[in-house]
Order: structure tokens, then sequence, then C-alpha cells
């Protein structure tokens, strides 16, 4: 158990100092959150295809500086998104601000916010965060239930097998430079059937796992339905009572 954990809480202090300290360069798209731009068009497309934004209540979960939840209030949907980082909510409210955006941001758990308000959401998105903490499982369980029954909840995480380790770490982190030393923590990867399997403890039905794949050549990321050894997504539904 971390010394976080003992204090009650699913938060590596650690990994939030890292996102604080990063924040002011959050909505720089040649800044160390390069592949959260460069991969947000795909993700946006992907859960609009398969949830329909417009008009619904969306939860982000771990949304940082709100790259995925500005994207999706100007789809239409009324977005709350949620983050235990102080300055990438900051850097989200202010953005936001700018772009006219209408997103609610709050400072509090996921697992908190299911106590408070079970049921509420349409739709739960919850991307590039359960690597970061110490029981994605617990994530997991809290964004069931926080979605209605029937409502769609998407996650998307780093797999855990050499090839992985090979590009999101040496790769991303230290030969190309795209993410600075210490982004990622291998051994907090997340194997597909890890994934599936908590989501199925959770009530939730697999429906769909896609890779996210980069393609160095031509630096530009795509969709695979097969290719999931790196970056995937997870398309998931409540099952119903
Ligand atoms: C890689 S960023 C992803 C941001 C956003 N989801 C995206 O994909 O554009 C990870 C985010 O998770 C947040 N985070 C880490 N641990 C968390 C926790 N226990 N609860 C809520 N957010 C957390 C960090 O503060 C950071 O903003």
């Amino acid at each position: 158990m971390t010394a976080s954990q003992s204090q009650g809480g699913n938060v590596d202090q650690a990994e939030i100092a890292k996102f604080e300290a990063l924040a002011h360069r959050w909505w720089d798209p040649e800044g160390e959150f390069k592949p959260l731009h460069d991969i947000n068009p795909l993700r946006l497309d992907f859960i609009d295809a398969r949830a329909g934004l417009a008009g619904h209540r969306v939860l982000d979960v771990g949304c940082g500086g709100g790259i995925l939840a500005e994207a999706m209030a100007h789809r239409g949907a009324e977005v709350t998104g949620i983050d235990l980082g102080e300055a990438p909510l900051a850097v989200a409210r202010l953005h936001a601000e700018e772009s006219g955006a209408s997103v609610d941001y709050r400072r509090i758990s996921v697992e908190d916010l299911a106590e408070a308000r079970p049921g509420e959401f349409d739709i739960v998105t919850c991307l590039e965060m359960l690597e970061h903490v110490p029981d994605p499982a617990s994530v997991v369980r809290a964004c069931a239930r926080l979605v209605k029954p029937g409502g769609q909840v998407f996650f998307s995480t780093l797999n855990r097998n050499p090839k992985a380790y090979a590009l999101a770490v040496l790769g991303a982190e230290y030969l190309l430079r795209m993410l600075p030393k210490g982004t990622h923590d291998y051994a907090k990867f997340i194997r597909p059937s890890e994934l599936a399997a908590w989501c199925r403890d959770a009530g939730l039905e697999v429906r769909e796992q896609n890779g996210l794949t980069y393609q160095p050549l031509t630096r530009r990321y795509r969709l695979s339905a097969t290719d999931v050894s790196v970056n995937y997504l997870v398309h998931c539904r409540r099952e119903a009572p």
C-alpha cells in the first residue's frame, strides 16, 4: 500500500505533482501534451460516433487541462470535468473562458463523486488516467456507478507488454523525447484483459476495443480495430438492472 492509499484516497500524489508542474504547457500543441492534442480528434470522433455527444450529460474523469472535455462541449454535450490537480483545472477553466466552451470543472475524486451523484451521467469518459492511479479497478467501479443504466463508458490506457514499453517509455520519453522522462510507470500499464475483467465486475458490458497506433514515419495516429498492443480505447455500456 502506498502512503497516499494509507491516507484513504485512491491517488498517487507524485503523479498529481507531475501534472501540476506541467499544467502551464497543457494547451501548447507542440509541447509535452502534444500526443493528447494529436489523438484528440480520433478519440472524440470515436466517442461521438458510439454515444452521440450532443444534448447528453457527460462526465470526463481525470480531465487535466480539458483537451477532451472542451472538445466534447463544443460538440454540444453538457460536460463536467473532474481531476485532483489544482493547476490543470485552473488552466482548463481559463482556456474554456477564452474559447467560450461551457464546462463545469471540479476538484473531486471519482469515488467521492460516485457517492454523491450515482447514475447521473449519460456518458462517462476516463482517458489516459487509469495508468496514473494506485487502484484503477476502483476508478472503473466508480465510473460504472456514475453512468445511468444503459449509458456509455469509455476508457483509454496503455497496454503492458515489451512493445508498449519500447514505444511508450523508451521511444516516446527517451528517443523521440515526445514526453518528459518519467511520464509513465510501466508497472502501471494495463492489459486489455485486465481492464475488461474490471469492467465486467463493475457491471459494464465491453462492446469494443480499438487501438490508437502511432506511425513514426508520418508522425500520425490512427484507430485500429485489431492492434491494441500499445495505446487502446475501450467502449462499454452499463448493463440495465
Ligand atoms: C495524462 S493526463 C490525461 C488528461 C485527459 N484525460 C486527456 O486524456 O486529455 C492524466 C490526468 O489524470 C489526473 N489524475 C491522476 N491521478 C488522478 C486521480 N487519482 N484522480 C483524478 N485525476 C487524476 C492528472 O492530474 C492528469 O490531469
